[in-house]
This record gives C-alpha cells, structure tokens and sequence, in this order.
C-alpha cells in the first residue's frame, strides 16, 4: 500500500505585509539594531511555519528562509567570502550583507543573476581564492528552532552540491569536480548534524538535472550521491528538481538515495514514469500544484493527474507538492479587496496553493468524494474566467514576422542626421530615483487622499526637476523619469485590456527588493496611449532628445502570471502587436528615440536547449511586431540586464534594435567579449556602472570600463550608460555617479578626437 504524505518546498520569505522586507531596510537604516532585525526576521519565519502547520502540511520545509539570498547564505556558511571581503569577518552579518550590497572603497558588491529561468536573483558565489569549511550548518540552526519553537518535525532544505558549484564563478570548467570534491566533507557533515538531531527527511536541490548536462557533469552527479548513501545513514534524502523534465531521467531514477522530486507542471515526467517506470523502493514527490504560478489549479484534473502518476509510478510513498518552492508567489490572496470578483475567485497563491496540495492528498488518501465540493468550486472558477470578458475571442491572434524596411546602415545615417549626437553618447536607462516621496504620494493617490490632477501635477514635478538635473549633467538623451510607474511591467498591466493587477501581490526579486506581477487573465488589447502625456511632456522641456520608454511584450509576458489555458507565444505576439501602437502614438507625438526594455529576454530561455529556437523566433517576432513600422528615422533601443549574452546573441541581433544597452559591470567585463567574437555592428552600451549598489564609482573605474569595452567595440558604435535604471537609487549618489559618467565619457571623447585629429 502506498503511503500518502503531503509537502510543501519553500515558503515566501517576504510576509503578507512585506514585513520582511521593511525590517531588512530598516536596518541597513541603521533605524533597528541587528538584535531587532533578528526577533523581527524569526518571528516571521515562526509565523510562516505555524502557518504550514495549521493547514496540515506533513513535511514543513525549514531553511528555505534568508535575509536576503538563500545561494549567498549557502555560500556564506562555506566561508566562500569573495577575496575582496576577506579581512571582513565572515561571522558578522555586515559582511553577509557587503557582499550582497557592495562594502566601502573597493569592495564592490558579488554579481547577481537568474535563478534559473525565474525572475529571481541570486548572489554568485566566488570560489576562486577561498577555502571552504563549514562555518554554520544553517539547515541545522533552522531545524532546531522548528522543533524547539513549535514542535515541527521539519524538512531541511539545501542546496545540493552540483547545482551550488554550477551556480558559481571563479573556476575553470575543469574544476568542477574538484569543488564538488571540497564541499563533499561539508555536506556530509551538515547531513550528519541532521540525522544526529534526528531530522527525517531532507530535500537536496540539484535544479541542474532539468539543464543539459554533459557525461562528465552526469558521472559527478553519480559519484556525489553515491557517496552521501555510503557515508549518511538515518534521514531520508529526497532529490529534487523543479522547472524542467529530468534529462537523464533513467540515470537518475537509479541514484542511491531516498526519493526523487520531480516537476510535472513544466516537465513532462509522467510520460518518463510510464515508459521507463519508477522503482518501487523510492518516494516520489509529485510536484503538481504550479510553485511558479498564482493561477487557481482545476483539481479534477490535478488528481487524475496523481491518479495516472500512481498508476504508473507505484511508490512506496507518494508527497503531494508544489511544483517548485512557492517563493515565486505573493503569499495570500484573501488580502485582495479590488480585484474582480472572477478574476480572484480564479487565482491561488502561497496560502491558497497549500489548501490544494492539502485537498489532493485528502482526495489520495479517502476518495475525490470526500473532497468534491472543493474540486467542484476549482472547476467552476476556471470555467467563469473562460467565459468573461477577459477572453474576447476578437482580438487579433497571430501576425506575419516582419522587419524594419531599411537596413540598419542606413537607419543609422538617417537617425543621426536628424539627432546629431556627439561621439560616445551618454544616457541612462529610464527610471529615476524613486524617492520615499514618489512612492508615499503615489499611495495617498491610490488610497484617494490625492486627486488625479494633484498626482499628475507632483509626477510633472519631479519629471520637470530631473530633465533639469539632466541637464545641467550634461547628459546627451534625455529621459523623463518613469515616476509615474510602481514598475515597468505592472505599469503595462493596469494599462492594457486583458491583464489585470492585485494591491498587495508581492513576491521577492532581488534582496529586499519585491515586484507585483500583473495578472494576464486573457486577450490583450491596446484601448489607448499609455505613455505619451507623460514623455511628451519630458520632451516639452528640452530641447535635447528624451527616449520614450515601453516594455517589451516578452518582458511583459515573462514578469506576468499568464493564466495557464493561454497560449503563451499568442499572447506575447498580441502584447507585441498592442505595443506596436504605443511605439507609433508615440513617434506621432514626435519621440524620435523609443526604447523597448526586454531585460527578461534571457530570463525565459527554456531549461532544455532544445526548446531554445521556438523561444527566439516568438521572442523576436513579438519584438519586431512591436517596433518594426516605425520610419527609418526613429531610433529604437533597447535594453537587457542580467544576461549571458553570448547564449542570446542572435537573438538579440535579430531583434534590429538601433541600440540596444546591457548590464556588465558586475561581471567585470566578461560580458564584452560576446560582441568582440561575432563582431556586432550596431550600436551599443555596455553599462559602465553597477546600479544595485549604492556606491559611487570612481573615473578612473569608469574610465577603464569604457576603454575595456573600446578594446572591442569600435567608438563610434558605443554609448555611454549605467547597467539599468536608476530608480532603486537615492538622489545625491545618482547625480554624483551620473556626473562622473558624464565626465569619464568626456574625458575618453576628447582623447579620441584628439587621436583623430593627429
Ligand atoms: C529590472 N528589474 C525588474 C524585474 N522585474 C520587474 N517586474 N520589474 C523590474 O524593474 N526584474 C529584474 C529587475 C529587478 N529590479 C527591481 C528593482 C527595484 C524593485 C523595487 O524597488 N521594488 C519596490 C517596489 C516598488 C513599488 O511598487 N512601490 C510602491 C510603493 C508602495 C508602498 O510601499 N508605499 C509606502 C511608502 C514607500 C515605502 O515605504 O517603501 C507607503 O505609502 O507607506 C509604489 O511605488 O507605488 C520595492 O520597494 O521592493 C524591484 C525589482
Ligand atoms: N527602463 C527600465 C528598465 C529596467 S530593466 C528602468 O530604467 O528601470
Ligand atoms: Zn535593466
């Protein structure tokens, strides 16, 4: 007989409130001490867990939770301390956070990047120059305070050792074994620890099974879990991965541990199980609620779904779980008081999630009747939002690929005749600083305590404020600020048919950092221009040009909870195809520089290589829907942040951007290189500085920057930026960084007219 259990995967840190959120920044504010930090921080974490608890969750996951980052608490425990920290102490919580944030003088913050294909950040552990040992064993520290706080047998969770050295930087590719090899000791000993404490189960994280991995990477796989079944005796360790099919799932079903989780949300394991079945000896933990997702799951067909995975599978133990932590979910829906009723009746977040993972395994272990009225009112929901006005069968579907009629060479003369921008053009991203100002006079307008008109007129100030700071920076194209955005994607949200937006859906993006994505209940529809009173106005004021500024319809899609039932790549081309008529509303207005932002371009890229040319050729096409029928003279940029641009390269030249501008400054240059071997032609900005930290960057940093990227980039395709918008910013170091770009950028300019000139 099979035993059924259910589980959860992580919980979101941030709180329903943001409480996390406001603690962490409250310190760095030197407002609260570390002792504050720390009740505040565990009386949220207890919260969480007595939560899990009380919705009859078996295994709870603890150690899922951190105070900014759970790869840099991995790598932190390791005393994997970037050189550049190394005479911080690594004990001290300033350090942790230096790291994340950037320390004094030098000591510039670690590279953040995509956990996987989510919008996510992780801090990059640095493993060049360190000496791991095992400072704290965190999954320890987390399951006592569990058991001892509030009787909870939790379920650790960390990070396995071939995803975490992956994840990593600062070793050749050869070496990936011999890291692997140095933390093993770790490892073994964190899970001894457990075991010792009397821990059950463990969850071991290995999200690289769903990449491509090579023979090699596939043996190491084998050789560390075969080592852990040698060594650790009396936990049961659970193997799980999320995001993507299993690669070498007949391999891997063969490692020597306890269970395996697997993801049949975005992987296709059923069909796996029944070909090649299950060993009968192991868990299977059956990720089937989408961890990934706020949409309400249609439980009739989730538990035909366990049905047909029991069937086939017939574990010994089968857990009822998230497809993947539920950290990529805002955590309650029942704080939502303006949404639609259908819409919210259609949605399932964190809370929600676990009452199904609760109501399926109720349905395994007693029969779906016990449980009808619940499957019952899922079906229904689905099938009210399938029949509303959210899906106006109308709108316009499909569209034919299409491209600028005149080639980039030529644009190029064109735009430049009508701009003339000097050598070495300096801009900026888009978002300005949005001070604690524009964020409490945008929420007394929301609550109501401030007209329409008032609002309006306070966002012209401030727009009118900055085109002024601009120019007195001597910057060359202008931008108008985004003051009037929460984000550059929610803003789109509210503005477009199809779509809509919750008040208090958070989910955590970086650090202290949250973004509340839109919700894309149906076909989208372009009603009316979005953007245009707000960069006509900018460009009232100046006689410089200012960029006008749109998400693109990828980054659109990507950063919304796109309901299920939808197909992706049709809502991303009418996303495109709305947007189209925002680029010519606004060329209409007379804006000669629009940029269109696909910073979450990279982000999406399937797992699986194989799935990578249907991605590009929708990406791309969306993209060109959306700029391809402007006149010649329009300059179309646009932007991309925490990219591996050498994966993406052909994408990004086929999307014909005029300029497009990119992160690199945390990798330290790596990313130039990208542009150097397939000798690309039109313009571009590699960002000279880092955005996410508040420190100032020196010329002479500034300087080798740019002349780093002029090694390879011919000066007259290059613009001067930093890595992304500014508005996380505050505004005396923004303009102190802006004034030195501006100066570095003149410096390099007179030194090549000077050349050109002998
Ligand atoms: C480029 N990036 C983006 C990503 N995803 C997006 N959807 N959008 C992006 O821009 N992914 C990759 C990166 C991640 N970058 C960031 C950068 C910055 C943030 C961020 O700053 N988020 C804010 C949330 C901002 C917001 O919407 N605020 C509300 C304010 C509501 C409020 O709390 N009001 C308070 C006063 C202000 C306060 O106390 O803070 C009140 O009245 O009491 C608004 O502006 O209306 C954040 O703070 O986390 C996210 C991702
Ligand atoms: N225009 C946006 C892009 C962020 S990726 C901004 O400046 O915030
Ligand atoms: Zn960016």
């Amino acid at each position: 007989m099979t035993t059924i259990l259910s589980s959860n995967l992580g919980y979101p840190r941030i709180g329903k409130n943001r409480e996390w959120k406001r603690a962490i920044e409250a310190y760095w504010q030197g407002d609260i001490t570390e002792k504050t930090l720390k009740e505040q921080t565990q009386k949220l974490r207890l919260q969480n867990l007595q939560k899990q608890k009380e919705q009859g969750i078996d295994l709870i996951p603890v150690g899922d939770f951190s105070l900014y980052d759970h790869v840099l608490d991995t790598a932190v425990s390791f005393n994997i301390i970037p050189k550049r920290f190394q005479d911080h102490n690594p004990a001290e919580l300033s350090t942790y956070f230096a790291i994340a944030r950037g320390g004094e003088k030098d000591a510039v913050a670690a590279e953040m990047t995509k956990w996987f294909n989510t919008n996510y950040h992780y801090i990059v552990p640095e493993l060049n120059d360190t000496k791991p040992k095992l400072l704290e064993n965190r999954a320890l520290y987390y399951y006592q305070e569990a058991k001892e706080e509030l009787g909870i047998d939790g379920k650790p969770v960390i990070i396995g050792p071939v995803t975490f050295v992956k994840l990593a930087k600062g070793y050749e590719e050869t070496e990936l074994e011999a890291w692997v090899d140095r933390l093993l000791p770790l490892y073994e000993q964190i899970l001894s620890e457990l075991a010792e404490a009397g821990a059950s189960w463990v969850q071991i994280d290995e999200p690289v099974l769903g990449t491509n991995l090579s023979e090699k990477e596939l043996k190491l796989v084998e050789k560390v879990y075969q080592n852990f079944d040698n060594k650790i005796s009396g936990i049961q360790l659970i193997l799980q991965t999320y995001f993507e099919t299993v690669q070498h799932y007949q391999r891997i079903i063969k490692l020597p541990v306890d269970g395996f989780g697997l993801d049949f949300v975005h992987g296709d394991h059923l069909s796996l199980i029944q070909k090649y079945g299950f060993p009968a000896d192991k868990v299977l933990g059956a990720g089937i609620i989408n961890g990934r997702n706020v949409w309400r799951a249609n439980l009739e067909n989730k538990f035909q779904l366990l049905a047909d995975i029991e069937e086939a599978a017939n574990p010994k133990t089968i857990i009822v779980q998230g497809s993947s932590s539920l950290v990529h979910v805002p955590v309650t829906k029942n704080t939502e008081e303006k949404l639609d009723t259908v819409v919210k009746d259609g949605l399932s977040f964190a809370d929600e999630k676990l009452t199904e993972i609760k109501v399926l395994t109720t349905a395994l272990k007693e029969g779906q009747e016990s449980v009808s009225d619940a499957f019952t009112a899922s079906v229904h929901a689905i099938e009210r939002l399938d029949q509303s006005d959210y899906r106006n069968q109308t709108v316009e579907a499909t569209a034919e690929n299409i491209k600028r009629e005149v080639p980039f060479e030529q644009r190029k003369k064109r735009q430049q005749a009508h701009l003339n921008l000097p050598l070495l053009p300096t801009t900026t991203i888009g978002s300005l600083p949005q001070t604690l100002e524009v964020k409490r006079t945008r929420t007394k307008w929301r609550k109501g305590e401030l007209t329409d008109d008032q609002y309006n007129q306070f966002v012209q100030s401030e727009t009118r404020k900055w085109i002024q700071i601009q120019e007195d920076l001597e910057l060359d194209v202008l931008v108008h600020g985004e003051f009037e955005r929460t984000d550059m994607v929610e803003y789109f949200g509210e503005k477009l048919k199809g779509f809509a937006v919750t008040e208090f859906g958070w989910v955590q993006s970086y650090g202290s950092r949250c973004v509340k994505p839109p919700l894309l209940a149906g076909n989208v529809e372009w009603e009316h221009p979005i953007t245009v009173k707000e960069i006509a106005y900018a460009q009232s004021l100046t006689d410089k040009p200012v960029k006008g500024m749109l998400t693109g319809p990828v980054t659109i899609l990507n950063w919304s909870f796109v309901h299920e039932e939808l197909p992706r790549f049709t809502v991303q081309d009418q996303i495109g195809l709305a947007l189209e008529k925002e680029v010519l509303a606004l060329e209409d207005a007379g804006v000669s520089i629009i940029q269109v932002d696909e910073p979450a371009l990279r982000e999406g890229l399937p797992l699986d290589r194989l799935k990578w040319p249907a991605y590009f050729d929708a990406a791309v096409r969306a993209f060109r829907l959306a700029t391809s029928t402007v006149k010649p003279e329009t300059q179309i940029h646009t932007h991309m942040c925490y990219s591996e641009f050498g994966e993406i390269y052909e994408a990004i030249d086929g999307l014909d951007a005029d300029v497009i501008s990119i992160e690199t400054s945390r990798s330290h240059g790596e990313m130039v290189e990208t542009f150097e071997i397939n000798d690309y032609k039109k313009d571009i900005g590699l960002g000279v500085y880092d955005i996410h930290s508040p420190r100032v960057p020196s010329i002479e940093e500034l300087e080798a920057n740019i002349n780093r990227a002029l090694e390879t980039i011919d000066v007259e395709q290059f613009w001067i930026n930093p890595d992304c918008g500014l508005k996380t910013r505050k505004e005396p170091e923004t303009i102190a960084a802006l004034k030195k770009m501006v100066e570095a950028a003149k410096l390099t300019r007179e030194k090549y007219i000077s050349i050109n000139q002998k």
